[in-house]
């Protein structure tokens, strides 16, 4: 994503760096009914777990794409005010939200991560919860994140609209899991990453899937990569998205997956040095992440006429809310071992 004038600020992403082949969904077509569109939208949701939406054409996406141009400026101004001032707003796990330093948590080698960023939850920027303390730079720009979380929760609605009608369930069951003026677990996330010394070039953001339901990623530069479903966890398998002008990245989390027994993915993904020229320029990202609430359960829903089958003798049942999922997975994650592997998410860490 986003507008002409941020992808003309840096240099093109290159031609010859391997690319995850995603599909590119009409968020036009979409909303009109497309059943092509949508069937498109299914299939690459239960194949890849990611897909590109293209917000062009409808009135709602054309704004979703200037508040995030707007929320780039916010990005840089944020990590401008330091990570001094930004230390202030550091919460030791389990919290979330908040700062993460530059070099706080390890890539897979064990070394320290190369990004930094702050999180907020969307109950305080909607104002469903007492007001959280936040850097001047979130305070003054408060208005611009509303609209950002009203318009993203309406596009990432859509799409489990879609996944409703597709998976036999009643209209509204997954969206009304996560409804946009009741507490929730969804969080709105900047991103920086700065350029990397050229003699040394590595990971910045460990692989991992994320807990949530639907992701919404706005990317400009490259680094994000997936590895694609079947491949094994090798340097060469990795595939970079390429952001597209116009389009935000949509990838599902742990829940989705939970919660449809596995038809859908919750895909692995890091993010790496952006390649070629891109490499010698700082990297921003937002992103808004749809949770359900924090008490939420993981559980199947596996009802009736549905497509998810019920839980089958000898398989095992995650009775646990989302909460739980996310402690269980740090801890596994700790002990180096993957509980997502075991389910074919195949994410080290949570995020
Ligand atoms: O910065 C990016 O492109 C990816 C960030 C991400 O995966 C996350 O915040 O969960
Ligand atoms: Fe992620």
């Amino acid at each position: 994503m986003p507008t002409e004038n941020l992808f003309a600020s840096v240099p093109p992403f290159p031609v010859d760096v391997p690319i995850a082949r995603l599909s590119t969904i009409s968020l036009e077509k979409l909303l009109a009914l497309d059943e092509k569109e949508s069937a498109k939208l299914f299939d690459g949701c239960k194949k890849d777990g990611f897909f590109l939406l293209d917000l062009r054409g409808v009135p709602i996406g054309l704004s979703l794409i200037a508040v995030v141009e707007e929320l780039f400026k916010v990005n840089k101004t944020l990590f401008d005010e330091g990570p001094e001032e930004l230390g202030k707003y550091t919460f030791p796990p389990p919290g979330i939200l908040g700062y993460n330093a530059f070099g706080s948590t390890k890539v897979e080698s064990g070394l320290p991560d190369r990004f930094e960023w702050y999180c907020m939850s969307q109950d305080d920027i909607l104002g469903t919860a007492a007001p959280a303390p936040n850097p001047a730079s979130i305070e003054t720009n408060r208005t611009i994140l509303n609209s950002f979380v009203k318009a993203s929760h309406y596009i990432a609605s859509q799409v489990l609209l879609q996944l409703d009608r597709h998976l036999r369930l009643p209209e509204g069951t997954l969206e009304s899991r996560q409804k946009l003026h009741e507490e929730s677990g969804s969080i709105i996330r900047l991103l920086k990453y700065p350029p990397q010394p050229e003699s040394d070039r590595r990971t910045s953001l460990f692989g991992h899937t994320d807990v949530g339901t639907v992701t919404l990623l706005f990317n400009v530069l490259g680094g994000l990569q997936i590895l694609p479903a079947g491949s094994e966890n090798k340097e060469e398998n990795w595939r970079y998205v390429k952001p597209q002008q116009g389009c935000v990245i949509v990838n599902l989390g742990d829940t989705m997956r939970e919660w449809t027994g596995g038809i859908l993915r919750s895909n692995i993904h890091r993010v790496t040095f952006p390649p070629g020229e891109q490499g010698d320029f700082t990297r921003y990202s937002l992103a808004y992440l749809m949770r359900a609430e924090s008490g939420a359960s993981m559980k199947r829903l596996a009802l009736k006429g549905s497509l998810i089958e019920p839980v089958k003798q000898g398989e095992e049942e995650i009775e646990i809310t989302a909460d739980e999922w996310v402690s269980r997975k740090t801890a596994l994650a700790r002990s180096a071992k993957d509980p997502a592997s075991a389910r074919d998410g195949r994410g080290a860490q949570t995020s």
